[in-house]
């Protein structure tokens, strides 16, 4: 079946079950693959209308006879059942076109990629602890016959999960939204969707004139790119809501070592540093470096003759990580690296 005849099936199977794709809207592959229009569509025009009966969360039906821990797993479960029923599978349609296997073989080589560049900075540590912890949960769920997949599977499927899910708001379930789910991110988006209060039918609605051509986008929230590598695996070549985050930890051979950690902990200072776009320190942070430069007990509070050192050789060390990644044609990774030298360069330039 040709692509083409895939996507019709999806917005016929969309109607049939009583949604509506506004005529001038369709799933389309430029850069990324994506919603565009084929003519120009007025403001506040609704451009999909997805029906409550297709968003897939723990209250449909379909999902009622999955008892797990979390929201999470019911949507795993559920996604890798309905995926291996192939087109016994009344969400065939959607699921045909989510390419679950070629993700899985991609994610492993991106992440493996990203993971040798970012070994050292907070995203480092928080992939290497979400898979290990997938590691964890992969076994759990195998091993009391809930899952027969491959541990590939199961993360790209995880995958899916958080890089599709929107976010509804607190009181609504974990949910994915079949086409929604096909709008990319921007931070100027044209689109956004809502709840019919009466219908409950999710709406994707135009907030300005489109032009005929043109990509539909939604916002994701205003994520750094470690935020958005994190979730879904990209990250924007200009993000004006970029930072950088960097871990830090006491030496054990510090003579203030007790005495730092009660305070820390007393002001309950997460144990990293953020630079915002500027390069300038977030307050708690600042405090932070007061804490950790001092080096008497007169001073291990106030600004001292040891800040300013002690960050210029924190950021020189994290700059000369970040430069001994190897080049790369991973755009993503890139975006993230370059951004992050950029933001470190402004917070050594700032101390000078
Ligand atoms: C909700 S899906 C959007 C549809 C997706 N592009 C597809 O082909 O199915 C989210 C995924 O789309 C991609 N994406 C979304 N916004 C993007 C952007 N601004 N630049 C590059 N990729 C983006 C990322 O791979 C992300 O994990």
């Amino acid at each position: 079946m040709s692509l083409d005849s895939e996507y019709l099936n999806f917005y016929e199977w969309i109607k049939k079950n009583g949604g509506k794709i506004h005529e001038h809207v369709k799933i389309d592959t430029k850069e990324e693959r994506g919603l565009f229009t084929t003519d120009s569509i007025e403001s506040h025009t609704a451009l999909a209308i997805v029906p409550w009966s297709l968003v897939v969360n723990i209250q449909h039906p379909d999902l009622s006879t999955i008892n797990t821990d979390t929201e999470r797993q019911a949507l795993i479960i559920f996604l890798l059942r309905e995926y291996n029923k192939e087109k016994e599978s009344s969400w065939y349609p959607w699921l045909k076109l989510l390419n679950i296997e070629k993700e899985a073989d991609e994610l492993l080589k991106i992440k493996m990629h990203l993971f040798n560049c970012v070994e050292h900075s907070t995203l480092g540590q928080a992939l290497s602890d979400r898979y290990q912890q997938l590691q964890e949960e992969y076994e759990y769920l195998h091993q009391a016959g809930t899952i027969e997949t491959s541990f590939e599977l199961f993360c790209a499927i995880d995958h899916l999960i958080w890089s599709r899910v929107l976010d509804l708001p607190e009181n609504e379930p974990l949910s994915l939204v079949p086409f929604i789910d096909f709008a990319n991110h921007s931070l100027n988006a044209n689109a956004r969707w809502f709840i019919d209060d009466d219908t409950h039918n999710i709406i994707l609605r135009s907030e300005r004139t489109l032009n005929s051509n043109e990509e539909i986008t939604i916002c994701y929230g205003s994520k750094s790119n470690e935020e958005l590598l994190y979730l879904y695996g990209f990250a924007l070549s200009i993000n004006s809501n970029d930072r950088v985050t960097i871990p830090v930890s006491l030496k054990p051979d510090d003579i203030l070592l007790e005495d730092k950690l009660q305070l820390i902990q007393q002001l309950n200072l997460p144990p990293r540093l953020t630079l915002d776009m500027n390069g300038n320190l977030s307050n708690e942070s600042n405090q932070l470096v007061k804490i950790l430069s001092a080096q008497t007990q007169a001073t291990i509070n106030q600004q001292n003759e040891h800040y300013t050192p002690y960050l210029l050789n924190l950021f020189n060390e994290y700059l000369n990580k970040l430069n001994l990644c190897p080049d790369n044609d991973e755009t993503f990774t890139k975006y993230y690296l370059d951004s992050q030298k950029l933001i470190i360069q402004k917070a050594i330039d700032n101390l000078k």
